[in-house]
């Protein structure tokens, strides 16, 4: 039997674990890294040989040619302003029944699947957490962006992994060589290492390619939500892969930064790795859950 064990800037290694150590590993880490994913692929391998995988790169082209600096812009001064519709979070929830995220190689499956099984992952382990418990089941709420009501964006402006805009496109990104058709790339103001940015800035002063997080962020901090500021880093920065994998884009980070990043490495395992076609049984969970909303968000919240 053999596990996956990934760290931050380092390739996935394989380990080979006879079966009675994996009894004892399974109670002493809890939640176990499964070794692949339903497509029997290693998880976000990007190369492997699939239909799905076409789609995939296709989508980071589309995704890096027009995901520029002024289009970034646009899109916080236009969702920010939250006009859309009023909705509590589990009517949110529910809306995500009718979503499918094109830009995922390990998950075809409803979103609403993939908020519940992320969460309940981490509940496991984390049981005092109460505050990680919602913000699992919330940090991809953001995708309702791709329904009619909220402006039917393309898959490119709503999901995939996120990075720096105004600032050189690091390599690790995923299909990175698409950059090349983005007008930014070669713009000498947005195509060095700071860019517009200065040493230490601060995430929170950086805009970062456009999408579910960003969005989800302003929805929570625009309605007053009382999670802390960990819970905030994990919804704006899940997707940003080359900051919490490949651990580039630090010389941009602020103290408080490198703290909340801790937090989003915790969230990543389960995020990731608990994708699959294992469904969870939402009407026994609901009540749960609906008590953490209660207690982090109003009633209704502007979106
Ligand atoms: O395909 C996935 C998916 O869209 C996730 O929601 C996002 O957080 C990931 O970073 C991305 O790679
Ligand atoms: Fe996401
Ligand atoms: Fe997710």
């Amino acid at each position: 039997m053999s596990i996956l064990v990934d760290h931050c800037g380092v390739e996935a290694e394989e380990k080979k674990v006879h079966d009675v150590e994996w009894s004892e590993k399974e109670i002493e880490l809890g939640f176990v890294v499964p070794h692949a994913n339903s497509f029997g692929h290693t998880f976000r391998d990007y190369d492997a040989e699939s239909q799905r995988q076409a789609g995939v790169e296709n989508f980071y082209r589309t995704n890096h040619i027009n995901q520029t600096f002024q289009f970034v812009k646009k899109m916080r001064e236009q969702y920010g302003k939250l006009d859309r519709i009023e909705m509590s979070i589990w009517e949110c929830c529910e809306l995500l029944n009718n979503v499918v995220d094109e830009s995922d190689p390990d998950l075809d499956e409803p979103q609403i699947e993939h908020l519940l099984q992320t969460a309940e992952a981490i509940r496991k382990d984390y049981p005092n957490e109460d505050w990680l418990h919602l913000t699992a089941l919330i940090h991809d709420l953001g995708k309702v962006l791709l329904l009619p009501s909220f402006g039917g964006l393309p898959q490119w402006a709503v999901v995939g992994d996120t990075y720096p805009v105004g600032c050189a496109f690091d390599e690790s990104i995923v299909h990175h060589k698409y950059f090349k058709e983005n007008p930014d790339f070669n713009n000498p103001s947005y195509n060095t290492k700071y860019g517009v940015y200065s040493a230490g800035c601060g995430l929170n002063n950086v805009m970062l390619s456009w999408g579910h997080d960003d969005y989800m962020y302003l929805v929570a901090k625009e309605n007053h939500t009382t999670l802390p500021s960990a819970a905030m880093f994990i919804i704006r920065y899940h997707s940003f892969y080359a900051l919490h994998r490949a651990g580039v884009y630090k010389h941009l980070m602020s103290d408080d930064d490198f703290h909340n990043l801790n937090w989003l490495q915790i969230f990543n395992k389960y995020d990731l790795y608990s994708k699959s076609k294992v469904r969870i049984d939402v009407e026994k969970v609901k009540p749960y859950y609906l008590s953490l909303i209660d207690k982090y968000f109003p009633d209704k919240l502007k979106w």
